[in-house]
């Protein structure tokens, strides 16, 4: 029989099974799979076995090649899926938390030129390898924390050209191997300065999204439907370009404002709608009905200090499934830590700690269209697996601020 390359053994191994074909809502999303004394073996970047660990080496994958890993108890699970970031760019905005603090909005500081438009001119600004070896190290710091599949969109380009250049650029940053990135389009991300938003929605239906679309350059089309920023109607006129030429949907909705977000999202068919923050009870039952994903990003809820996180609760009883994503960004998320937004998840959102990580793993991979692929732990998958210094799953969210990531194995390989 052939050898496994790698056991990982006398583990508390939580699998996520069962889920990988829809997303799991309800009560389904506290069935995690635990598994004590468990066990793993892989092969090539594969999962071969799964199981207790006599399980495991009765099903004959142990020869003397296999390298052992004895997790000593400590908890073992799919690598962290981060399906809502925006890490591509160049620049920081610390400089915008001393306006915060004096009360200044986040939609104040994008009118006044600020926010998203001060990352759209350090980007444009910056030469490919200056914005790749920034992202590089964003990259890095998310692969330590456990995350090794993510989303990341563009828009911080803004225009037909620097929107290609973004989505080249993740491109090249996947090729580099180090995590699987998913690429979404979202040219749609502010109105840039000098056009009418009616313009700039025009210039990214009839412009952007064909290229992108004849370049393959993306999976998904996002598109930041906020008062003041893309309304309902020009954020469906996007949408339904974007499906016209071949992209899967996604939409910030109601992040700021209750603004019909969640119930368009329903209605274009999106896969997620993110944020949701200000969601109506009818959008809540929209999302419900179309099996559309909530995306939920409580770092941006604790960053923005408003006290206003999404009814995760609600959602979650009206059988909307859930997923949990960094947004990291330079203004409203400054952070790559899925375990720090598990945390955040089960103290603001009041999910359990099996929920949450149903959220930030195959739920995730779900929001990503991956879930056949990562998220959990089962024979076929890739072997995305980390293995945490913490005790058991309640140990996970409880104690945060410092990295509980012990060992980060990435198709296969030990990082
Ligand atoms: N809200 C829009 N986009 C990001 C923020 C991007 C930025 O501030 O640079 C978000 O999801 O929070
Ligand atoms: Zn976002």
């Amino acid at each position: 029989m052939v050898q496994a390359d790698l056991l990982i053994h006398s583990g508390t191994v939580v699998t996520l099974a069962g889920h990988s074909a829809q997303p799991a809502r309800g009560q389904a999303m506290s069935s995690v799979g635990l598994i004590k004394d468990g066990a793993l073996a892989v092969r090539g970047d594969s999962i071969v076995a799964v199981g207790t660990g006599a399980e495991v080496r009765a099903a004959g994958w142990l020869g003397r090649e296999t390298r052992e890993i004895n997790a000593g108890g400590k908890l073992v699970l799919p690598g962290f899926v981060d399906p809502h970031t925006h890490v591509l760019y160049a620049g920081s905005r610390e400089n915008e938390l001393a306006m915060k603090l004096a009360g200044v909005s986040y939609l104040d500081i994008l009118k006044q030129g600020g926010g998203i438009l001060a990352t759209v001119r350090s980007t444009t600004q910056a030469t490919d390898e200056e914005i790749k070896a920034q992202t590089r190290k964003r990259l890095a710091r998310m692969l330590s924390q456990g995350t090794t599949t993510l989303e990341i969109k563009s828009g911080y380009g803004l225009t037909v050209a620097e929107e290609l250049r973004a989505l080249h650029l993740i491109r090249e940053l996947d090729e580099e191997g180090v995590q699987d990135l998913v690429p979404t389009f979202m040219g749609a991300h502010a109105v840039p300065p000098g056009w009418s938003e009616e313009e700039y929605t025009t210039l990214i239906a009839e412009e952007m999204l064909p290229q992108v679309a004849r370049e393959s350059l993306a999976e998904y089309c996002d598109v930041f439907c906020e008062k003041g920023v893309f309304s309902p109607e020009s954020s469906a006129k996007i949408l339904r370009k974007a499906r016209e030429v071949g992209l899967k949907l996604k939409l910030h909705a109601d992040e700021l404002e209750s603004s019909g977000g969640a119930e368009l999202a329903a209605r274009v068919g999106a896969v997620s709608a993110e944020h949701l923050l200000r969601a109506s009870d009818a959008g809540i039952r929209a999302l419900a009905a179309e099996n559309v994903i909530a995306v939920l990003l409580p770092a941006t809820s604790f960053n923005l200090a408003q006290n206003v996180y999404a009814r995760a609760k609600t959602m979650l009883a009206a059988g909307v499934p859930l997923a949990l994503a960094t947004d990291s960004n330079p203004g409203s998320s400054p952070t790559e830590s899925m375990p720090f937004v598990l945390t955040l998840a089960c103290l603001y959102l009041k999910l359990s700690p099996e929920e949450a990580l149903t959220a930030a793993t195959i739920n995730a991979a779900h929001a990503l269209g991956c879930a056949a692929l990562v998220g959990s732990l089962e024979v076929g998958k890739r072997a995305d697996i980390l293995i945490l210094d913490v005790p058991n799953l309640n140990y996970l969210p409880y104690h945060f601020g410092s990295n509980p990531v012990e060992t980060v194995i990435k198709r296969g390989r030990i990082v």
